[in-house]
């Protein structure tokens, strides 16, 4: 069963990130963005950073699956998130943008064999240029937020639309570049809905804000510098409480959430954003329901 109408109902399934045999064989390891410029985490960091978050979440009732070991050839399976998405009771499963994720996907397989085949309910885009990622796609009250960014286009926005476009409001958000001087790599590092109607938003990411956002959420902004730790890349298990990082960086804003009326559960994650993606990155929702 797959469901998922919103980011921030109650979290039941979840596919975390895998830490095991990350960049096991150093001859496959590709530098994808500009965090990993600045270098890549030890395997034993991630190891005791992801433990600690896979627990909190079983410790909530959260489903934790964790994917399959691929191959050397992909050398990073940390951040499932852009690898598909439950959009309503479908599965679309992305295009990737970058060769060394490209069969990441198939670490997921064995996690999509069960969802019932009455209809098609997984999408698959129809041509190999229409590249989309999961961390550009927000599903919330009835919009479809999607990003053209660093790893999604015109035609992966075009596709979406087609899709999806009679069941739900597919709202296209243009992503600044880093042409522009602004490193967003995907959506969910500028933008994300928590609680019952607030959100996280960078706004200097964005080209416009599109009205379906200024309209609808309660926001709170985040600079530059928290923009850069990730700061709005928090995991919502429920409309009252989510997980976001330790940092000292972040910390002002997990204030700002939890005057909201919001739990906010600090970890200690330092590795994970070191490749580009934290909490949100790092995992794939199969099934939010209350
Ligand atoms: N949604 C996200 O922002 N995901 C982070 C992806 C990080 C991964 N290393 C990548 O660059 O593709």
């Amino acid at each position: 069963m797959i469901k998922q109408y919103s980011e921030t109902e109650q979290l039941r399934k979840v596919i975390v990130g895998r830490y095991e045999n990350y960049a096991a064989a150093q001859a496959y390891v590709e530098v994808v963005n500009e965090d990993q410029k600045n270098g890549l985490p030890q395997q034993e960091q991630l190891k005791k950073e992801f433990k600690a978050f896979r627990q909190v979440l079983a410790d909530a009732g959260v489903e934790v699956l964790v994917p399959a070991y691929v191959a050397p050839f992909v050398y990073d399976q940390l951040t499932p998130r852009d690898l598909g998405m439950v959009i309503g009771e479908k599965f679309l499963l992305c295009t990737m943008a970058k060769r060394s994720r490209r069969y990441e996907a198939a670490g997921i397989f064995p996690y999509l064999q069960n969802i019932p085949s009455d209809s098609q309910r997984i999408i698959l885009p129809d041509s190999p240029t229409c590249l989309i990622e999961g961390g550009d796609i927000i599903i919330d009250k009835g919009n479809i937020y999607v990003a053209v960014s660093q790893r999604t286009n015109r035609e992966g926005v075009e596709f979406l639309k087609q899709r999806f476009g009679s069941e739900f409001n597919v709202v296209p958000v243009e992503a600044q570049t880093l042409a522009d001087g602004e490193n967003v790599l995907h959506l969910d590092c500028m933008f994300n809905p928590i609680g019952k109607n607030a959100a996280l938003i960078y706004e200097a990411g964005f080209k416009t804000i599109p009205k379906e956002i200024t309209d609808t959420y309660d926001l709170i902004s985040v600079t530059k510098a928290q923009q850069q730790e990730l700061a709005t890349n928090v995991l919502s298990l429920s409309q009252q409480k989510l997980i976001s990082r330790d940092h000292e960086v972040c910390k002002p804003v997990n204030e700002l959430i939890r005057k909201r009326g919001i739990e906010v559960v600090e970890l200690t994650f330092d590795a994970a954003p070191a490749t580009g993606g934290s909490f949100r990155c790092c995992t794939l929702p199969l099934l939010r329901e209350a």
